[in-house]
């Protein structure tokens, strides 16, 4: 039997609500099962406070980014996530993605809007370890994608851009929106979350006081 994810995806909601990272009902976090499906927070819930009631296990069909509720939920008076597209990209994407993690904050705006192309060169920071870069003066730069009002396009340029080219850290950031990661376990997917966006609070504060990259 497979451990239930959800405690600990309400436990980290509730953390990064208060990091002002969840604030209100923004972001969703998603943990892959053993069997392929995966739990996703519903949509429009408030993520500081919820409970088992407030996730939906999706089943992630062959035909590419394509979800449905999991035969065990067919009643389900939840809806998934907006935005369980991008999750399943993800997990279709990275075989060994086993959570995936979306949050909302300042920096994250502030960061996109540094550049208008669709890459964002990141600070060669000691921290960049903690995303798996070992090397020295490390030139890293995250995805960027446009936000747009249909998710699922978002999803599919996603898809083609990671299918063409490899993203150099396991993150991608939507201008204007907010940060996605994904890892092998939750508890990787939680650091990830605190370190881009340690890094993205590095950038403000670095441009704040006129400090060039
Ligand atoms: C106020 S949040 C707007 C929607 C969004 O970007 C988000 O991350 C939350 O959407 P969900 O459907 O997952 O609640
Ligand atoms: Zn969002």
């Amino acid at each position: 039997m497979s451990i239930d994810p959800r405690p600990t995806l309400i436990a980290t909601a509730r953390q990064f609500y208060e990091m002002g990272w969840m604030v209100g009902t923004a972001g969703n976090l998603s943990a892959r099962m053993p069997d392929g499906n995966f739990w996703i927070t519903a949509s429009g819930r408030p993520k500081g406070r919820l409970t088992n009631d407030d996730f939906v296990l999706m089943t992630l069909n062959p035909c590419q980014g394509q979800v449905s509720l999991a035969p065990t939920q067919p009643n389900s008076h939840r809806s998934p996530s907006a935005e369980t597209s991008i999750h399943a990209v993800i997990y279709t994407l990275f075989p060994d993605a086993q959570a995936c993690y979306h949050v909302h904050s300042i920096e994250a705006n502030l960061v996109s809007r540094f550049v208008s192309s669709d890459t964002l060169p990141l600070p060669p920071l000691e921290m960049l370890k903690g995303l798996g870069v070992w090397e020295e003066n490390p030139q890293v730069a995250i995805p960027v994608f446009a936000n747009r009002l249909k998710v699922p396009l978002i999803a599919s340029e996603i898809c083609d851009r990671f299918k063409v080219t490899t993203p150099q850290i396991p993150a991608l950031l939507i201008r204007d929106h907010g940060v996605t990661v994904w890892a092998s376990s939750l508890e990787s997917a939680s650091n990830y979350i605190e370190i881009v966006e340690y890094i993205f609070r590095y950038m403000v504060a670095a441009r704040k006081i006129g400090f060039g990259l």
